[in-house]
């Protein structure tokens, strides 16, 4: 794995959130981008050499609408960079890591992606990516 590529936050609100982030990081926003399959919508600050990834929820089943719902607002996964997703995936499936997509799927930020079980991370959401 080669650096923390985001730090995804789920929060309830990007228009409360964005300017919060923007006065905390004293950068701007650089992208927003939803992603339909993930029923999300996601907000990306560049932080040196990693970002963080604000999450809201597109729909009430969203992944990130059970997590506000349960955890509140706060840390929802660290996604690490990979040079070669398959390769990881393959390498950590025979470490005995719970994959929860058989295959890489379409990201946001141009990125193919792909998570482990928390289960099997002591309690933390890994997200790997690669750049595509
Ligand atoms: C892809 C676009 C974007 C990008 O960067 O490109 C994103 O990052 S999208 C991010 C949102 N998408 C995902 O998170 C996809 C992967 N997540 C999942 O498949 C689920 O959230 C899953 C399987 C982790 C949990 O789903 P489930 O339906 O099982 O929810 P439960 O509430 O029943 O949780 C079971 C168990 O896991 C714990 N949990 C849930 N979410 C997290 C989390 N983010 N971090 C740590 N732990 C988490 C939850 O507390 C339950 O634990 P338990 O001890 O049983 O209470
Ligand atoms: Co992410």
């Amino acid at each position: 794995m080669l650096k923390v590529e985001h730090i995804g936050i789920a929060v309830r609100s990007l228009e409360t959130s964005i300017p919060l982030f923007q006065r905390l990081l004293n950068t701007d926003c650089y992208k927003k981008e939803t992603v339909e399959s993930e029923f999300v919508q996601t907000a990306f600050f560049r932080q040196g050499e990693t970002k963080i990834e604000l999450l809201e929820a597109t729909s009430p089943g969203s992944t990130i609408a059970k997590f506000v719902d349960k955890k509140g607002e706060g840390i929802h996964h660290i996604a690490f960079e990979v040079a070669d997703i398959y390769a990881e995936m393959e390498r950590l499936k025979g470490e005995g890591f719970t994959l929860l997509q058989a295959e890489p799927k379409q990201g946001a930020d141009n990125k193919l992606v792909c998570f482990l079980h928390p289960k099997d991370t002591n309690g933390v959401l890994i997200e790997l990516c690669q750049e595509i």
